[in-house]
């Protein structure tokens, strides 16, 4: 990111551009190509890109579609925007769904951070996911659940308002008593303050409902009970761009 000064606060310029797709296939493409073409532009300027991926039941067709693109993917570090408390081959951890959906094809040789690893506790695992972000990530994937959560930061967690305004890029989070992270309740996610230093961030969300969520979000403008919103948020003054379909 060496041809962009961030501005001072996070809150400034945030704002969001709304693609809404056709179908699911346009949706995948466009999503995908719009990833490759900044970690392309960033490889021109850098030696190395940094991309954050997330979880979940949505990307996985723009993970596939992304891992068949033509780039240097040697030169591409891939890292987690959050993980549930699991191993990596875990089926349920968001790494399992990273090696299964995007590290082959031509990404297969891309570098991935997994953030757990057997041996490594909880503390270990968010320190280690903090020193890999002293390097700013080029571009985020994030989702979002129909309680307005994305990444691991849940509507109701346990210490909200710490975990919101944390100067580390990543924290542990609790979500106890969160329906939406179902029985993975220890996570680690991703900050507002490290969502605001990534230039470009994409939300992949498909449906109706999630349409409506996000609007409904948007209009009440309540981080704790939408967390969603944090991915407004942006040291450089970039929008965060939604990809939708129906
Ligand atoms: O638990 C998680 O859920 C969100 C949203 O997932 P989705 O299944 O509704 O698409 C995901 O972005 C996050 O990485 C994951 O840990």
């Amino acid at each position: 990111m060496a041809d962009r000064t961030p501005l001072p606060t996070p809150e400034a310029g945030a704002t969001y551009v709304f693609h809404a797709h056709a179908n699911r296939e346009v949706w995948t493409w466009a999503a995908a190509v719009s990833i490759a073409a900044e970690l392309r532009r960033e490889l021109i300027v850098q030696p190395r890109a940094r991309l954050l991926l997330s979880g979940g039941e949505t990307p996985g067709p723009v993970y596939r579609a992304l891992s068949q693109a033509p780039l240097d993917w040697e030169r591409v570090d891939v890292g987690l925007v959050d993980e549930r408390w699991l191993l990596p081959d875990d089926p349920d951890s968001n790494a399992y769904l990273v090696h299964r959906e995007f590290l082959r094809d031509h990404a297969a040789v891309a570098h991935f951070e997994p953030m757990t690893q057997a041996g490594r506790n909880l503390e270990g695992a968010v320190a280690t996911a903090n020193a890999h972000a002293r390097r700013e990530a080029t571009v985020a994937v994030f989702g979002m659940g129909d309680d307005g959560h994305t990444a691991s930061l849940f509507p109701g967690m346990n210490d909200a308002e710490r975990v919101l305004a944390s100067p580390r890029d990543y924290v542990a989070v609790d979500a106890q008593g969160c329906p939406g992270a179902r029985q993975w309740t220890r996570r680690i996610s991703l900050t507002p303050r490290g969502i605001a230093r990534i230039a470009h961030r994409l939300l992949l969300i498909q449906g109706e409902r999630k349409r409506a969520v996000f609007e409904q979000a948007v209009a009440a403008g309540d981080r704790q009970r939408w967390p969603v919103l944090v991915t407004l948020d942006s040291s450089y003054g970039t929008p965060l761009d939604v990809h939708w379909c129906a």
